[in-house]
């Protein structure tokens, strides 16, 4: 596939010609729009050709010269069903050139998503992303569709009229085209700042697409607070912003169509008055006056045609500017190598690791620690302490600046990041169900198990009874944010997909959320069948489920204060018998 063979990292080298370097993503479908100009420059000779039998044809007839009269009418038949045909192989070309080109876009573009650091994507606005894939998309569609066929055209047709009617008669060609140097000089002036609105118009577009997004996935939230109003506003100012540049986008090019059919004119009447008189003096034949005439029209299309497409590519070109903010992105290096473990190495080992989100603020300060296989550790610690950007470095999501990370014995930076990956459950507090059936849902934890296998880890997870239980069993498609399962029955399908994944490391992230007592057991249960035989580092929010832990870490402001297994810590009187006890202070029940 086209797609497959393109090496995106060589595009740095046409970095500052965007839209070479589209032309490089697309290389593959070249040869068509290649093919799609000859044939369009063919169809521009042939108008110069009908031009030139018209011109034959008034000659015959003013000298009364019948055969030839027939003959020329004739080949002008030909060329013109010539000309038809062709001008519909060119439009099948130009429709598969867009299409192939765009499809190969949209999986590049998908597929840098896919393989792109966590770090990046968390950085960035969902909705402007996907208005990137969208409207951006849509401006780089019609680029390929029809400003990218005119570029490459409309110089070579003026060229080919150019030089015709030069052959014709000089000082009119040249008169008529006096006007070209103030065409380009004024176009450069009109369409200078439009890039600059057209990526406004884009930003903002993206803009409006995350409040729609907010709104949508924080519906609840929404209605609950009464943020209607508020949120309607949000949207209005936005839009407002995106009608205010596309109205400074629409004067410009107002200003260009003003000035393009004032200054077209101009050729038509020079040689109104100049072939005019060359003709009352007989320098010029009735059919050069015809030919000349009806020629003029393709002298004159290129002048204002050019500043419109130059005014659309400048728009496009903002376009291509946040497209290929995105496809230039670096990727996940896939450069490392995958490594089992060895007798008495740790799973996990943290040496002295600092890293900040911002380059500035350290989130994690000189943390260590190692875990053995097999260990069970809970790590505990204030909001904000830092153990979810353990996960986050653990999993490859981000690089950490200083110290190490070992898994396995081996710096993260060695492991192949999808080898790494596969030796790594993430049950997250979030519990994210894709908008497909259970089955499927469950089955992204190995893509290959039989249903047999999926129905197992259903019930190994407490899953399986209500599931089955469900009107469509195994083939309920759960919503897009699985709102039709309770907290507890998603968390049971998350641990169902982790247990079908059988990884060795487990990190679980203990959900927040209270379930009901009975909906409780029934987790509880499925996590310890989950993390048995594996080496789990865990995050507890409440302290009672990692009373059983083989150590717990005690974090705060991204440092280990204190390790050491509940007994010890309770003991010892510390950080975490004082989290304990304010966490059980109202509850005495829970003990
Ligand atoms: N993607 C991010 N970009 C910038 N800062 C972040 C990001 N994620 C977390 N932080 C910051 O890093 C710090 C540690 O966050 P982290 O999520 O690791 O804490 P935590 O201990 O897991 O908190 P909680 O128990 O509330 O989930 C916090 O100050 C947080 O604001």
């Amino acid at each position: 596939m086209p797609f497959g063979r393109i090496n995106t990292r060589r595009v740095g080298s046409i970095r500052d010609n965007r839209i070479f370097k589209l032309l490089f993503y697309i290389k593959p479908y070249l040869p068509i729009i290649i093919i799609s100009v000859i044939v369009t420059f063919i169809l521009s000779l042939i108008n110069i050709f009908v031009a030139n039998y018209m011109k034959i044809m008034t000659d015959t007839v003013l000298k009364g010269n019948w055969s030839d009269f027939i003959r020329t009418v004739y080949f002008l038949i030909f060329i013109m069903i010539t000309g038809f045909i062709l001008k519909y192989i060119n439009r099948y070309l130009i429709g598969r050139f867009t299409s192939g080109s765009m499809c190969s876009m949209r999986r590049l573009f998908i597929n840098r998503i896919f393989n792109m650091p966590v770090s990046y994507l968390e950085s960035r606005n969902t909705g402007d992303i996907i208005s990137v894939f969208t409207n951006d998309m849509n401006k780089v569609q019609s680029f390929l569709q029809s400003h990218l066929q005119d570029l490459l055209y409309q110089p070579l047709a003026f060229i080919s009229a150019f030089v015709y009617l030069f052959t014709i008669n000089r000082p009119i060609t040249i008169i008529s085209t006096v006007v070209l140097p103030l065409v380009m000089f004024l176009t450069n002036k009109i369409t200078g700042s439009l890039e600059q609105y057209a990526f406004k118009l884009q930003e903002r577009l993206g803009q409006s697409n995350s409040i729609l997004e907010d709104v949508i996935m924080g519906m609840p939230i929404v209605k609950s607070f009464n943020l209607q109003d508020l949120m309607y506003d949000k949207y209005r100012k936005i839009i407002r912003g995106v009608i205010n540049e596309g109205i400074n986008i629409e004067k410009r090019r107002l200003l260009i169509r003003i000035f393009t059919t004032v200054l077209g004119l101009t050729p038509y009447l020079l040689f109104a008055v100049y072939g005019g008189y060359l003709s009352l003096h007989g320098y010029m034949t009735a059919g050069d006056m015809i030919a000349f005439l009806s020629l003029l029209e393709y002298l004159y299309a290129p002048l204002t045609v050019i500043p419109y497409i130059a005014s659309d590519i400048k728009v496009d070109m903002a376009s291509f500017t946040r497209l290929f903010e995105i496809l230039d992105q670096p990727v996940e290096s896939r450069d490392g190598r995958r490594f089992l473990l060895e007798p008495n190495q740790p799973v996990i080992s943290f040496n002295d690791v600092y890293f900040s989100y911002d380059g500035q603020n350290d989130v994690l300060k000189g943390l260590s620690f190692d875990l053995p296989e097999g260990h069970k550790v809970g790590l505990v610690g204030e909001s904000g302490s830092g153990k979810s950007t353990i996960f986050k470095l653990i999993c490859g999501f981000y690089r950490h600046q200083k110290g190490q990370v070992k898994i396995y014995g081996h710096d993260i930076s060695e492991w192949d990041i999808k080898a790494l990956r596969s030796q790594i459950s993430l049950v997250s507090q979030d519990t994210y169900l894709f908008p497909c059936t259970i089955e499927e849902n469950i089955r992204y934890g190995r893509p290959d198990a039989t249903r047999e296998e999926v129905i197992q880890a259903a019930k190994l997870a407490n899953a399986h009874d209500f599931i089955v239980k469900l009107p469509q069993g195994y083939d309920t498609v759960v919503g897009e944010r699985s709102t039709n399962l309770s907290g507890g029955e998603r968390q049971r399908i998350a641990i169902a997909r982790a247990i079908l994944k059988d990884a060795p490391i487990l990190l679980l992230d203990e959900a927040t959320s209270a379930l009901d007592s009975q909906s409780e057991t029934l987790v509880q249960q499925a996590l310890e069948r989950l993390m048995k035989n594996r080496t789990v580092l865990m995050i507890a929010h409440r302290l009672s489920t990692i009373r059983n832990a083989d150590e717990i870490f005690v974090l705060r402001d991204g440092k280990i204060v204190e390790r050491g297994n509940h007994d010890e810590l309770m003991e010892r009187g510390g950080l975490y018998r004082q989290l304990y006890l304010e966490q059980f202070a109202n509850m005495p029940q829970v003990t």
